[in-house]
């Protein structure tokens, strides 16, 4: 869950200048580990739909798995999992369980496993709980310190009050007494006894007190809420008591619905507020109904000046008060979500005041500091106090800045918000800038496909979404090269190449002749192809077409209708509709003097014909087909002829292209050198040291 190999390392934002259209939410992290943790414990099986697929919903079901739980995925795509439960008896009395950065698994697990350990006994070490480095700084001395003097034998095996956490038994459990925990830091503390508790309530009642001014009550409702649907109604005195009646125990409902994050609702809300200019935003999955505390955030959001509708399930966002609104606000009730305003501020004219937010700091990262430092580098004013933030936002133009996200989550996607600084109130009339998010792929804790959804609804400023065009030769290197560098920073990837190849495979099935050329136009200014998944699609609904297009017989045909002119020109739209945010890499022969003349870069890729020829035969050899060296030389030079002496769009370098020649250089080698041109076409990499500051 740390940045890794296979997470790219930054993502480039283009200035955006508005947004629109329909988001529909993922599933609340809140309520679904909760509903996982309930439906473990429960007897019986539950059906939970629209289920949170992330990194801490993962580490839960993990857990639930080795600790004997049935987890069965749907048959049907989007169907609900099926949980079948412990029925409050352990199937496992040992186990190892590593619950990754994910508080709302390590908590309730916590105390629920250190309870069934003292009633039903542990052997060999018990039962383990550790996560990744962060989890080991995050306290928890308040839930042990609540456990133990029930009777739970619970050791902090690293640093007293911090995971990891060792739990054994049997002993004797003390419940006469009111159970206490602080609820001053976290309310996961009190969340997790009252998840546990009913384990232990079969013949008595048991009461739990409060010590402090609980925080976050909100996320107790759901607790409470939750605890309802699985049979235990929780009866409360204020924030300060609450018991559990003798006889709770856990019955499943059957079926569960899992609503759209409401925290997760914040980003969309807040960039509505600031671009949804002309129609609002529709967010689908969270609504009047929510039982989610950060639903609140649209109290906070209007404060500062969006205009929103709400639908029982549904919001829709746009902008009203403009610039937003400075505030002064109290967002104890909402510390996740209020991360969000921060980000507002900087569209807001004056100062921003959050307050009562102490509790930042435990999270993911000391997220008061993290705000402070990242905000601070656009040119805002931020004041980082105890338990506040103020914010004030750059006077004129906005620093390039490369953000860091922490490894946490939120950040990243706040940061997303400031690619709108085009529409900055103080920066008008002054230069945009592109925002570089560090480690984007944090966001799978909570919302894996955040960055996909977020850029499926903005609009980029005009001329700002950049490309980056690679042609050459055929066999140089160019898709490997142009599909490398797209997966490194996170653009889309177009190989027209295949696009050509479509247009033979379906004139050969249309029966159309390849010198036809109004017939081969008119096919291709409609041509039903779509790239997905790094597949292609022909038809509709769609072939899978990706292996027939690489067929030697069909790229003979696509060089042959490629020299035609009123062909070129019918697929000319289809590629520049393909430059969308939050950039483009593309490949072919006339990317960089005819589709994208305006590329940020552009590469001319060579190698020599033996290399190429040589490449070509281990492909080849690679996919099971036999061919021989000379016979593909020959055909390769021949292809290039033909594609170097077409009168439209000929294979040659554009007059501002780089020239890479790769016959001595590995895929590597190649990719970083572009990689490397990249930065210097954009005057280098953007502000920001590269490494994020210890927390
Ligand atoms: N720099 C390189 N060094 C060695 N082999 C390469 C290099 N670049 C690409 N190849 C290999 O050459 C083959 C042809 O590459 P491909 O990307 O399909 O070429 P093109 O798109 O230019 O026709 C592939 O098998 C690929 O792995
Ligand atoms: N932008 C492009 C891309 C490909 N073509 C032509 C040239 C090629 O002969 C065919 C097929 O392209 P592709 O890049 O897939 O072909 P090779 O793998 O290099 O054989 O289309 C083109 O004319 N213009």
């Amino acid at each position: 869950m740390s940045a890794s190999a296979d997470r790219p390392p930054f993502l480039d934002l283009p200035p955006l200048v508005a947004l629109g259209g329909t988001v529909r939410l993922p599933g609340s992290k809140s309520i679904s580990n909760r509903v996982l943790l309930l439906a473990g414990l429960a007897e019986g099986t539950t059906l939970v739909h629209d289920l949170l697929a992330s990194d801490d919903t993962a580490v839960m079901l993990d857990a639930l798995r080795t600790l004997g739980c049935t987890v069965t995925p749907s048959a049907t795509p989007g169907g609900p999992l099926a949980v079948t439960g412990l029925g409050g008896r352990l199937a496992v009395k040992e186990a190892d369980l590593f619950l990754g950065n994910a508080g709302t698994a390590m908590r309730p697990l916590a105390a629920a496993l250190a309870l069934l350990a003292a009633r039903q006994g542990t052997t060999g070490a018990g039962f383990r709980l550790r996560g990744i480095p962060r989890m080991h700084e995050r306290p928890i001395g308040d839930l042990v310190e609540a456990l133990r003097p029930l009777g739970c034998q619970v050791a902090c095996t690293g640093t007293e009050g911090y995971p990891p956490l060792a739990l054994s038994g049997p002993g004797a459990l003390a419940l006469d007494a009111s159970i206490r925990v602080r609820g001053d830091v976290s309310s996961q503390f009190l969340t997790a006894l009252l998840l546990a508790l009913p384990l232990v309530a079969e013949d008595r009642a048991l009461q739990v007190e409060v010590q402090g001014e609980l925080i976050s009550k909100p996320y107790v409702e759901i607790t409470l809420k939750l605890l309802a649907r699985f049979g235990i109604a929780v009866e409360r005195e204020g924030w300060q008591r609450f018991t559990l009646p003798a006889g709770s125990r856990y019955r499943s409902p059957g079926a569960v619905h899992v609503e759209g994050d409401a925290s997760s609702a914040s980003y969309f809300i807040g960039a509505a507020a600031i671009a949804a200019v002309d129609a609002p935003l529709r967010i689908e999955g969270v609504g009047a109904d929510s039982i989610q505390g950060d639903i609140r955030f649209v109290d906070a959001a209007r404060a500062m000046g969006a205009d929103v509708t709400m639908e029982a399930n549904a919001l829709l966002v746009k902008r009203g008060a403009w610039p937003l609104k400075a505030v002064d606000l109290d967002c104890n009730a909402i510390p996740d979500a209020a991360m969000t305003l921060a980000v507002m501020a900087l569209y807001a004219q004056g100062t921003t005041r959050l307050s009562n937010i102490a509790s930042w700091r435990v999270k993911e990262t000391d997220r008061l500091a993290a705000m402070r430092a990242e905000l601070t580098k656009f040119g805002a004013t931020v004041i980082e106090g105890p338990d506040f933030l103020e914010v004030t936002p750059p006077a004129g133009a906005w620093q390039r800045a490369a953000l860091h996200t922490y490894d946490d989550h939120r950040m990243a996607m706040c940061a997303s918000l400031a690619a709108f600084n085009p529409l900055a109130p103080g920066a008008a009339g002054q230069p945009a800038v592109a925002v570089r998010v560090l480690d984007p792929g944090c966001v799978a804790k909570t919302y894996p496909d955040y960055f996909a959804d977020f850029l499926a609804l903005v609009t980029p400023q005009a001329g700002a979404v950049p490309v980056i065009t690679i042609d050459g030769p055929t066999a140089s290197g160019k898709g490997t090269l142009a599909s490398r560098v797209a997966q490194r920073l996170g653009y889309h990837h177009l190989d027209s190449g295949a696009l050509y190849r479509a247009c033979a495979l379906a004139a050969q099935r249309a029966g159309i002749a390849p010198d036809d050329e109004p017939a081969l136009a008119a096919l291709a200014a409609a041509l039903p192809l779509r790239f997905e998944g790094g597949r292609a699609w022909l038809g509709t609904p769609g072939e899978d077409v990706t292996d027939r297009l690489r067929e030697e017989a069909i790229g003979q045909m696509a060089s042959q209708i490629a020299a035609l002119p009123a062909l070129r020109a019918a697929l000319l739209d289809w590629q520049r509709r393909c430059r969308r945010a939050p950039g483009l890499v593309t490949d072919g022969r006339d990317m960089g003097t005819v589709i994208f003349p305006d590329a940020q870069l552009k590469v001319f890729l060579t190698a020599s014909a033996a290399q190429r020829a040589e490449r070509r035969h281990r492909q080849l050899a690679a996919a099971g087909v036999s061919a021989t060296l000379p016979a593909l030389l020959a055909d390769l030079e021949a292809r290039d002829a033909r594609d170097r002496s077409r009168s439209s769009a000929p294979l040659k370098a554009a007059e501002d292209a780089r020239q890479l020649d790769n016959s001595a250089l590995s895929i590597e080698a190649s990719v970083e050198q572009l990689l490397r041109w990249w930065d210097d076409a954009q005057g280098g990499a953007p502000h920001g040291p590269e490494h994020a500051p210890a927390a």
